[in-house]
């Protein structure tokens, strides 16, 4: 392999990870005070913390935060005291959810404990009209071939990573503003291959992006590949806690499982599907502690290895879960997405829209048009996608 590359950081002012830091925290801190009728305690805690990422440096964690030994380990012993913009993007990013969380009182006894913050965004985009469409859109699902259905259920779930396109059955077919084919990376058949009709696959692990209209979709997926025979049993992956704004915990899995039921047609059967997979054990959700770690997945605990170790496939959504599987870090664009995974328990599919810049896997000929076509703007636009897969 080629040396590695050195982590990206949020220490260029204009770049996208700066602005993350820089503009994007601070509003979000005062979307979230606006969300709830916060008290005086909690609005002065975000208040500390809207000074503290546009002025201050990294704090630790209070003496008596119930993970501050595990925060330790995972960094914040040496980046305590930093400017945030000078630690690793995806640490700082990490860090900064976890103190959001502390700020309204989110792990406090008391009336805010265990409330998510971004809880009524998420419910809104679940209740929403496009929502509705997407699930009636399933009806027509059902006339199609088998081979159909499993293409149209994996581009739902990949452009469900976007959260602005249903189940589009011809996504890799058509074209983007730059003229350039959506897909860079197309390893869909290798997934297929180790998912085949013949229904030997033993286990699924999905690790789950965002709540709402990604993961509707990637539930219908995992219902189609259960019923069908086609996996055994699937674990799906989620959050032990709210995260990067909209990314599912199993509070949102239950909301996606309500919304499901409570809909006609096919999306109710597929719900029901799912219940009784739940209920009989085919399928599990699991929110290791670890799926919020500020660290690549180079570096999971034995145990969470474990989880992933018997799967047939292990498929990671969206782009946060992409940044850790093969490091956040400023990889050349063709650097083998085989040997950066190749750490990984098991096969490895990623399935992502493009929203920042790390990227690897591409032939040579596809970045150069990419990059004749848009500049580096195909990296973050999120209007390219790719299913990459290490067998
Ligand atoms: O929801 P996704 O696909 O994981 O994307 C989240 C992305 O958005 C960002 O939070 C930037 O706003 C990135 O840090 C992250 O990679």
């Amino acid at each position: 392999m080629q040396d590695t590359p050195p982590v990206i950081l949020g220490d260029e002012p204009g770049s996208f990870p700066y602005s993350v830091l820089t503009e994007r925290h601070p509003a979000i801190i005062r979307q979230v005070s606006e969300a709830f009728p916060y008290g005086p305690e909690r609005r002065a805690a975000l208040d500390a913390l809207l000074d503290d990422c546009t002025k201050g440096v990294i704090e630790p964690l209070p003496a008596d935060a119930h993970d501050r030994d595990r925060w330790r380990e995972w960094g914040a012993a040496a980046y305590a005291g930093r400017p945030w913009t000078d630690v690793p993007w995806l640490w700082a990013e990490s860090y900064f959810y976890r103190r959001l969380l502390a700020a309204v009182g989110y792990f406090t006894p008391g009336t805010w404990q265990g409330v998510d913050p971004f809880r009524p965004a998420k419910l809104a985009e679940l209740d929403s009209e496009e929502t509705d469409e997407e699930l009636a859109a399933l009806d027509d699902l059902a006339d199609l071939s088998e081979p159909e259905q499993d293409r149209a259920l994996l581009h739902g779930s990949l452009w469900g990573n976007r959260a602005d396109l249903g189940f589009r059955l011809s996504a890799a077919d058509g074209t983007t503003p730059g003229g350039t084919p959506p897909l860079v990376a197309d390893d869909s058949a290798a997934l297929w291959s180790l998912l085949r009709p013949t229904g030997t696959a033993e286990l699924l692990c999905l690790v789950a992006d965002n709540a709402g209209r990604e993961l509707i979709p990637d539930l219908l997926l995992i219902a189609h590949l259960l019923t069908r025979g086609r996996v055994q049993r699937a674990v799906l992956h989620v959050k032990s806690y709210p995260y990067f704004v909209s990314d599912a915990t199993p509070a949102d899995v239950l909301d996606a499982l309500r919304r499901l039921r409570s809909a006609q047609g096919e999306a109710r059967a597929y719900g029901d599907a799912l219940w009784a997979a739940l209920t009989d054990g085919r399928l599990a959700v699991r929110a290791h502690p670890f799926s919020c770690a500020p660290l690549p997945y180079e570096r999971m605990p034995d145990d969470f290895r474990g989880e992933f170790a018997p799967a047939t496939v292990t498929v990671l959504k969206g782009d946060l879960n992409y940044r850790r599987l093969v490091g956040d870090r400023k990889w050349p664009p063709t650097t083998s997405f085989a040997d950066v995974t190749a750490y990984f328990p098991g096969p490895v599919a990623a399935v992502r829209t493009l929203k920042s810049e790390v990227i690897t896997g591409l032939d040579a000929g596809t970045e150069a048009a990419l990059t004749a076509a848009e500049d580096q703007r195909w990296r973050t636009s999120g209007t390219h996608a790719l299913i990459q897969v290490r067998r």
